[in-house]
């Protein structure tokens, strides 16, 4: 038996499963709060994953009413990019940054300068920097938090922390570490001159956690912390990873060929690449994958933040809300919503806010502006598909993940707008799945047990969520995904 943990924006998922039996036994979650502020100011409590993972766990592990003796590996996913800073006695100097705290979008123009432009970032890491990842948050503690910047003894990612507290060891593998910008994601090691750039008075050699190998463990469980929760003290706790590179494993994208599509807090899709890719756009994030491959992704960063914000404004409820939106025609009788309600990353306008558009006395009802807003999320995945190119092409499936991914209406406005079949596997937090397969490999693999037999054991999909394109509605999106682009010009002066 193994647990899966994923540490998302909105709450921790703990999956436990019966990798002989092939069987899911038990999912639970956890909610998380979010301190948001002025400037695009987005930051978390890190006490309050490891609060989310106790409780999750606790239930999860009463679900499955199994002997908690019998769990091998514990194996954990996190939102990628946030900077968890430590003292020398392992306290937070700061809550964490998020990767969707925009506050940071000027130190991170600075630093896309500083190191030779766009060539000299992609020369230098192997992707682009954007708003959102690790480095300009630390350049941003430097100079707004100087006494709590002082006080750094490590920097961890969100699920570097979790192995952390569950280890008590500080390493990292390279599927996370690329989402930092202190990282080769082409050589998988960090970027000591980049780091000195950004954070001279650091020392990389102390303050960076080790990296490991996706298959390696990050260490054992606590001995304290397994008496506590009734574990074995011979758990593994596997490297772990970022919750888009365990989204991938937990949707069996292992391979080139498939696309992952997640509709969580963000927008997320990527697809495995044995090798790195230089992907024509800036947008396309050369990130590893926590399985020794590559992980091309596009993040969009309003997705579910963007959906939950209009149906709160309006007191719906979710299938309310799904109602609403089935109500309402395809275009929303000529509402747009540009969803940027906290900056965005794809398209590239990290201090944009959003809009509606086109809206007369006749079509602002609820019914439309529940569905642009929908609509808006999606196109911006469409336009990341765009910019993937070459990456999407012979992917005939999307697998849809995340919370959003429940929602029938919105499974099929994928289809619709990307003009792909669309399908969801069965469990519901494919993260957490993703990071249970990663502790079975971590503790099987010596036995020649692979990730691809894991995967084909307890990857299921779930036939009842299969959406195919309907033909009307894809040459009816056409239209409507042209006037998104011609918005993004008139708002934002974006070419289409
Ligand atoms: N049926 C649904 N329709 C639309 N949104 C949904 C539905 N079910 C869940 N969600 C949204 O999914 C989000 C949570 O998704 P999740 O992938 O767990 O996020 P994260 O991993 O970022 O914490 C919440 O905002 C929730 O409102
Ligand atoms: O920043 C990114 C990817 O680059 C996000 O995808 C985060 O990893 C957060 O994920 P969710 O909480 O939306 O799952």
């Amino acid at each position: 038996m193994y647990i899966g943990v994923d540490c998302g924006t909105q709450s921790t998922k703990v999956v436990v499963v019966d990798v002989e039996g092939g069987t899911i036994l038990a999912e639970a979650s956890r909610p998380h709060s979010l301190i948001e502020g002025d400037h695009g100011r987005r930051e978390q409590d890190p006490g309050e994953w490891v609060t989310a993972l106790r409780g999750a766990l606790g239930e999860a592990l009463g679900l499955a009413a199994i002997d908690p003796l019998a769990i091998r590996a514990i194996g954990v996913s996190g939102q990628q990019h946030g900077l968890v800073a430590l003292d020398d006695s392992g306290e937070p100097v700061y809550p964490a940054k998020l990767w969707c705290d925009t506050e940071t979008a000027a130190h991170n123009a600075a630093l896309v300068e500083q190191l030779g432009g766009e060539a000299g970032c992609l020369d230098k890491l192997g992707l682009v920097l954007q708003t959102g990842y690790t480095a300009s948050k630390l350049a941003w503690l430097r100079e707004r938090e100087p006494a709590a910047y002082r006080r750094i003894a490590s920097l961890l990612l969100p699920h570097d922390y979790l192995n952390f507290w569950l280890t008590g060891e500080r390493v990292t593998e390279a599927g996370d570490a690329s989402g930092t910008g202190y990282f080769d994601t082409r050589a998988r090691t960090w970027r000591e001159d980049v780091f000195a750039a950004i954070a001279p008075e650091l020392d990389p050699a102390r303050v960076l956690p080790r990296i490991i190998e996706a298959s390696e463990p990050a260490g054992m469980l606590r001995p304290a912390l397994a008496r506590e929760l009734g574990l074995s003290p011979e758990v593994l706790v596997s490297s772990g990873g970022g919750d888009n590179m365990l989204g991938a494993i937990g949707t069996g994208n292992i391979t080139p060929g498939l696309i992952t599509m997640s509709l969580g807090t963000s927008g997320t899709l990527c697809a495995y690449s044995p090798a790195p890719v230089i992907a024509d756009s800036a947008m396309v994030a050369n990130f590893c994958s926590s399985t020794g491959g590559w992980l091309p992704l596009i993040c969009t960063m309003n997705v579910t933040s963007a959906t939950t914000r209009v149906r709160e404004l309006f007191g719906l409820d979710l299938a309310t809300f799904g109602e609403r939106i089935a109500s309402a025609p395809v275009g929303a009788e000529g509402v747009t919503a540009l969803p940027f309600f906290n900056g965005e990353r794809v398209p590239m306008l990290p201090e944009a806010t959003a809009s509606f558009l086109g809206l007369s006395g006749a079509n602002v009802t609820q019914a439309n502006l529940c569905r642009a807003v929908m609509e808006g999320a999606t196109f911006g995945l469409r336009y990341g598909l765009d910019l993937f190119g070459s990456l999407a092409e012979g992917a005939s499936q999307i697998r849809l993940i995340g919370g959003g991914a429940k929602s029938p209406v919105w499974r099929q406005m994928v289809a619709d707008v990307t003009a792909t079949p669309v399908i969801c596997p069965e469990v519901t937090d494919a993260a957490a799945l993703g990071a249970a397969l990663q502790a079975a490999w971590c503790h099987q693999h010596a036995h020649g047990v692979t990730l691809e037999a894991l995967c084909a054991r307890l990857v299921h999909l779930d036939a009842g969520s299969l959406a195919e394109p309907e033909p009307g509605a894809v040459a009816a999106y056409r239209e409507v995904y042209a006037r998104y682009h011609q918005a993004l010009a008139e708002r934002h002066a974006l070419a289409p």
